[in-house]
């Protein structure tokens, strides 16, 4: 078994992944939290690492930027790979002075403005939700770690750098209750939805969008470790 875009083969995907944007995060958490991880996929570059976890066996894969590359992967682990549950772990710009620099949300609902899920199969849904159980079950691991998170709203775009003619993230605020923005989780929520999966989202709060706060490259790939750790305790 491999697909174009993912070269493991039957067997080397666990039930659970954990699913970063940035390739070398997913490395990072190979390297610092799992037992016996083995190399599984490098084509383009899209590193997944299967190894075990306080025993339990656990996939971290990275997903790439935006809804078409999260698109990809996830609907492949789903479908062809036996994937149960994705648990995106990704870097998020707050749109609120309330949300602080490294911060932890947990998506409790994403609108997004994107078409992925009218192209992918006619649905014209703007907000998609996340698996109900398994956020319940984040919110008790992060209790009992004793570590923070934060439920929101968040804001899935399509785009990045966005020109001064189109809504400002105050108007996105303002008018769709989003707190923070990611690039991803509308599409994996809708592939979960569609394939009878289930799928989270764990954000840490990289940039601030209210106050020019930025976190560094390093810190992106290596310093959110709470949610690393939040999402490895709720995957076993
Ligand atoms: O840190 P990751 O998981 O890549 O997530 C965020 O960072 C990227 C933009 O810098 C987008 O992918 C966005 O969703
Ligand atoms: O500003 C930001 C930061 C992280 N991710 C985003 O999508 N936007």
């Amino acid at each position: 078994m491999s697909t174009a875009h993912n070269e493991a083969k039957n067997g080397e995907i666990a039930k659970c992944v954990l699913m970063p944007g940035d390739p070398l995060r997913a490395k990072f958490i190979a390297e610092t939290f799992l037992e016996d991880a083995k190399l599984v996929n490098q084509v383009r570059n899209m590193l997944a690492f299967t190894g075990t976890y306080k025993g339990k066996e656990v996939t971290v894969m990275a997903s790439g930027m935006g809804m078409p590359s999260i698109g990809i992967y996830s609907y492949e682990l789903f479908s062809q790979y036996g994937v149960e549950q994705i648990i995106r772990i990704g870097s998020a710009g707050a749109y609120t002075t309330d949300l602080k620099l490294r911060d932890v949300v947990l998506a409790d609902s994403v609108w997004s403005e994107s078409n992925y899920a009218k192209r992918q199969n006619g649905c014209e849904d703007d907000v998609m939700y996340p698996s109900k159980e398994l956020n319940e079950k984040i919110q008790k691991v992060a209790e009992e770690l004793g570590k923070k998170v934060i439920l929101d709203r968040v804001h899935s775009s399509d785009v990045f750098y966005t020109e001064d003619n189109v809504d400002t993230y105050a108007d996105i605020y303002r008018k769709h209750g989003c707190t923070c923005v990611d690039m991803e989780s509308f599409a994996l929520f809708h592939n979960a939805n569609v394939l009878g999966k289930k799928a989270a989202c764990l954000l840490t709060i990289s940039d601030s969008l209210a106050t020019g706060e930025e976190a560094s490259t390093m810190e992106r790939q290596t310093s959110f470790t709470d949610m690393m750790e939040i999402a490895l305790n709720a995957s076993i």
